[in-house]
Formats: structure tokens, C-alpha cells, sequence
């Protein structure tokens, strides 16, 4: 039975379903979720039910559910080079001290520069299945890489999503290893975001009440990730997810979305959808910054709905040298410690909390509990 009829007879008991089986048969086709839409399914296959209890964990699947008024704050950037920062300082310290995430208007980075990262990462994903699967790997070590749901093998159900992965840093990548559908709009894009990186780092550091290049300094901005989502639209979106809720394994994230939507975050136990504002960037704070800003600085659980409307495109940049060898190790920042202020974490090295974090895969819970000193 292939993936696909899999999906259309699922009442087959636990003993009559070999999960294992059916995710080899979706991975080794190497056409990821839109390989599997493309065969017309008009149900979601095994592998990817949210199991009922976590239907059930009091968790909405859509954004229809009661949302309080609260929002995401939105920081305008226009004023940064006339140098007038200290309202945009606060407005980042106080959203990465509460919700964890922003967005950002007139961040500098031009609207076709955006536009065309999206479309080509569109224009990727809607390659023939043959030319796609050349980049389909689960080498860790791979720069660029395209697939389906790194934790396949680990998670309870999978994703509706597929990604192509890109290492653009610390080390330079050659362009050659790009698809070249994407290369140069990857390439640019890169480029734009290492900008607006600075400057968030110098704000978040100012936030922290430290020089403004203290966070680069402990190489924060060294090194970045670009993945290219594609969400396919789902016939039936309540029964998946686009990406199970998680935070995120860096010090920074700038997410670009286009306009479908499903972004959501979660924040005093409601889920607060992130509206895509044309032109803006969402940025959120990663598990690293919480660590080393000894939990001052909150990274929040975020997750995607599922959509029928699809495909939704988005392009998240991770900041983190992640692959680069490095011995540096990561604890709480001194200088914000004091005997109130006691480190909340162990020192970590970067290789060992990736490595926790991709063994754990995307199951609901913080990998940075992990990492607590006992109170
Ligand atoms: O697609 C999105 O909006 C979010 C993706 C995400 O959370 C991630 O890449 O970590
Ligand atoms: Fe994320």
C-alpha cells in the first residue's frame, strides 16, 4: 500500500498499522507533502493525525477560537538612523521580555527583495519531483537540503510542511550549491538579513543594559540558516498541523511570511495568531538568548496551523553558527548575574544543545528545561 492509500482507510487498528513502515515509504519517495498532494489525496495519511490526546489538550486548531484583544506589537524601525533609538529600545525589550516575538515595518530591507525570496522559494518547492529530489537528504551535515519533518522518525505525527534548508554562514557557502531557480534571491536575501541582524542584536543588547555590541561579540550574529517553508494546502487542516508547537534552537529568529496566515503564538495559554502585515518581518527571540540572557529575554512557543487555502510560503532566518566548530560554550551572561539574579543555566556548548534539541525533535516541550541548574 503506498503513502497516499494509506490515508484513505484509516481505521486499520494499532496492529494492522506499521507506522515505521509508512514513514520509510513517504521518505524514500523524496517528494515530500506536496509530492503526496499532487496525487490528489483527499485525506491526510496516518502519519500525520495529531494523536486525540493532543486534539483534545485543550489546544484550538484554528484561529476561530476566543483571542483576547492582545496582538503582537508591531516596532517601526523608521527612526533608527536619525538615531533616535530609546523608544525603539523599549519596544523591543518589552516585547522580548513578554510575548517574545515583534514585528518589524520599515526594517530597510527592500519590499522586492521579499517578494522575490518568496517566490522562488515557491518556485523551489514547485520544481518537478525529479530535480527536488537530488537535494532530498537527512544528512546532518549537508548545507543545503531539502525534505520533509527532520524529526520524521521521531515525532508523533508528522507535519504538514516541507522545507529546503540552507547553511549560509558562519563559512561562506559556495553559490553553486544553491538551486539555482533560488540562488540568487537567496544570495541577496542573506545578505539584507545579516544587516537587519546588527541592528537587532545592538538593540537587544542596549535592551539588556549592555554596549550595544556585547551580544555580537559572543558571536550571536555568526553564522545564519534560511529555511524555505512550503505549506500545502490540506483537505482536512484540523487534523494536522503545519509545525507542532516549539520554540526555536538559535539566539534569533527573523521569519518572513507571505499572506495565508496560521502563524500562531502561544501566550498566557491562548494562541495569539501573528497577522501577516505586508512588508513587515517577525522576529522572535531563540532558546539560546533566553539562556544566556538567564531567562530575561522569553522564547515563546509558536506553531502553524494547517490550511486549506495554501500553499503557504514563508522563509525563517535562524541566527546561529550551528555546523561551525566551535569550543566557545554558552551560559548565563555575567554581567547581568547578581546574588538576586542567581544563573538559572548550565554552561552549554552549541554541538550539545543542537544536538539535544534534533534528537528531541518537535515534541511539545522546551529543550532549554534540559539545560536548568537545580534550584
Ligand atoms: O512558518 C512559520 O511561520 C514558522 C516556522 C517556524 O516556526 C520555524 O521555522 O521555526
Ligand atoms: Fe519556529
Amino acid at each position: 500500500m503506498d503513502i497516499a492509500d494509506a490515508g484513505k482507510s484509516r481505521t486499520g487498528t494499532p496492529t494492522t498499522y506499521d507506522r515505521f513502515q509508512e514513514l520509510k515509504t513517504f521518505d524514500e519517495c523524496k517528494s515530500g507533502v506536496k509530492g503526496l498532494v499532487d496525487t490528489g489525496i483527499t485525506h491526510v495519511p496516518r502519519i500525520f493525525l495529531r494523536p486525540p490526546e493532543d486534539l483534545a489538550a485543550g489546544n484550538p486548531v484554528s484561529g476561530e477560537q476566543a483571542q483576547t484583544q492582545f496582538k503582537i506589537p508591531v516596532i517601526d524601525f523608521k527612526d533608527i538612523a536619525a538615531g533616535d533609538r530609546s523608544g525603539i529600545v523599549a519596544g523591543v525589550r518589552h516585547a522580548a521580555e513578554s510575548v517574545g516575538f515583534f514585528q518589524v515595518v520599515n526594517h530597510g530591507i527592500p519590499m522586492n527583495v521579499l517578494e522575490e525570496m518568496v517566490s522562488t522559494a515557491r518556485g523551489f518547492h514547485e520544481l518537478p519531483q525529479e530535480v527536488k529530489a537530488e537535494y532530498y537528504t537527512r544528512e546532518l551535515m549537508k548545507k543545503v537540503k531539502y525534505g520533509s519533518n527532520f524529526d520524521l522518525y521521531k515525532s508523533k505525527y508528522a507535519n504538514w510542511r516541507d522545507t529546503l534548508f540552507c547553511v549560509m554562514g558562519p563559512e561562506p557557502l559556495d553559490p553553486q550549491e544553491l538551486p539555482s531557480i533560488c540562488r540568487d534571491e537567496t544570495l541577496e536575501y542573506s545578505r539584507q538579513i545579516q544587516v537587519l541582524g546588527k541592528h537587532l542584536f545592538h538593540l537587544l543588547s542596549e535592551a539588556l543594559g549592555l554596549n550595544h555590541d556585547h551580544l555580537e561579540g559572543m558571536d550571536c550574529r555568526k553564522g545564519h540558516l534560511i529555511l524555505s517553508h512550503y505549506y500545502p494546502a490540506c483537505p482536512e487542516p484540523e487534523l494536522t498541523m503545519g509545525t507542532t508547537r516549539h520554540s526555536d534552537p538559535d539566539f534569533l529568529t527573523i521569519l518572513l511570511q507571505d499572506y495565508i496566515g496560521g502563524l500562531q503564538v502561544l501566550s498566557q495559554n491562548e494562541w495569539i495568531d501573528v497577522p501577516p502585515v505586508p512588508g513587515a518581518l517577525v522576529v522572535n527571540i531563540g532558546d539560546l538568548l533566553q539562556l544566556i540572557s538567564n531567562d530575561k529575554f522569553k522564547s515563546v512557543e509558536h506553531r502553524v496551523i494547517a490550511n486549506h487555502r495554501g500553499p503557504r510560503i514563508s522563509v525563517a532566518c535562524f541566527f546561529t553558527p550551528h555546523l561551525y566548530p566551535t569550543t566557545r560554550v554558552y551560559g548565563p551572561i555575567k554581567e547581568l548575574l547578581s546574588q538576586n539574579n542567581p544563573p538559572v543555566y548550565r554552561e552549554t556548548s552549541l554541538k550539545d544543545f543542537i544536538a539535544y534539541y534534533y534528537n528531541k525533535g518537535l515534541d511539545g516541550k522546551s529543550a532549554l528545561a534540559h539545560f536548568k541548574l537545580l534550584q
